[in-house]
């Protein structure tokens, strides 16, 4: 039985996905989405489940630079789920009595619209988790009035619900992976994503035109771009990639290793199947069988056969 960390405690919406991809996992629960990565990478678990984006804020930051920065770790599924905020506090709380609301920012920022409305006046404050400021909320004497998390976290903790899907829009979903230490890929399955992080060679016009251009003319569709500062300097940043296939279509191999080739680094983090089930659209000329027949014909070619 594998054993996954997760950010946790109990009740975050990390476990939720988690428990969607892998049910009969043990769960490691940790404070931080950089803790649940270092797990994985020392062996203390066998892998991951970390929040990388949702469709309403795009990317988690956070999960993107641990990424990036740290050992390398291989993404291997993904799970994508609908998220319900809502606004639990100890009982007895009313809506008029809370001043202060605690939370993970990607889910105050989706509740914003509910904030401003209903809360005007409150404080709000980041919290490392969405269970986690439901637990601290819990706490006698916790200097927070209410948290916003998943309704069970409020069963977790003992809360009740103030207000209920208070997100500013009823279908959110949030994309989780699964990641683990290097080793052997999924099968490409036809409807695949991959994901890299690429650092520049050198800064000149164009250098992210000539990027595009290696998934462009191979017909390779992105799903996500992201830039991201490097902490070099202003105007120094570092780019992160999702795109549609696998690293074994050749249409993608080709892309990939055209950006080895003019970039200073690219780190591969993945070719995995994707939640969706969305199969891309192949551009003529680039199935497998068109680029090994191009192949044949090259090397035809230079041994004269014409
Ligand atoms: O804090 C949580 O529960 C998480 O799993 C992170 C998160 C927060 C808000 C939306 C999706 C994921």
């Amino acid at each position: 039985m594998a054993k996954l960390a997760y950010l946790g405690p109990e009740g975050t919406f990390t476990e939720e996905a988690l428990r969607l991809m892998e049910p009969d996992a043990e769960r490691l629960p940790c404070p931080t989405v950089a803790a649940a990565l270092n797990a994985a990478r020392s062996g203390e678990a066998d892998g991951a489940v970390v929040p990388l984006e949702n469709s309403l804020e795009g990317a988690i930051t956070t999960t993107l630079d641990e990424f990036a920065w740290g050992d390398p770790l291989l993404i291997t599924a993904e799970v994508l789920l609908p998220v319900r905020f809502s606004l639990l506090a100890r009982p007895g709380t009313e809506l008029v009595h809370i001043k202060r609301v605690y939370s993970h920012p990607a889910a105050i920022t989706q509740c914003r619209g509910f904030l401003s409305r209903e809360l005007p006046d409150a404080v709000v404050v980041a919290a490392p988790s969405t269970a986690a400021a439901a637990q601290e909320v819990s706490l006698p004497g916790s200097p927070y009035d209410a948290a916003i998390a998943a309704p069970i976290a409020g069963e977790h903790y003992g809360l009740v619900e103030v207000a209920a899907n208070i997100g500013d829009r009823p279908d959110t979903m949030t994309r989780f992976v699964r990641v683990g230490r290097p080793g052997t890929l999924p099968e490409p399955t036809g409807a695949d994503r991959t994901t890299l992080v690429v650092f520049l060679a050198d800064d000149h016009p164009g250098a992210l035109l000539e990027m595009l251009t290696e998934f462009s003319v191979r017909g390779v569709n992105l799903t996500r771009i992201e830039s991201r500062p490097t902490g070099d300097g202003i105007g120094r940043y570092f780019f992160h990639f999702d795109l549609e296939g696998h690293v074994a279509d050749a249409r993608v191999g080709e892309a990939i290793s055209g950006l080895h080739r003019i970039c200073s680094e690219v780190r591969f983090f993945g070719s995995y199947p994707r939640a969706d089930r969305v199969s891309p659209q192949i551009k003529r000329g680039m199935d497998d069988s068109d680029f090994t027949e191009a192949a044949a014909w090259l090397s035809r070619i230079r041994a004269g056969d014409v």
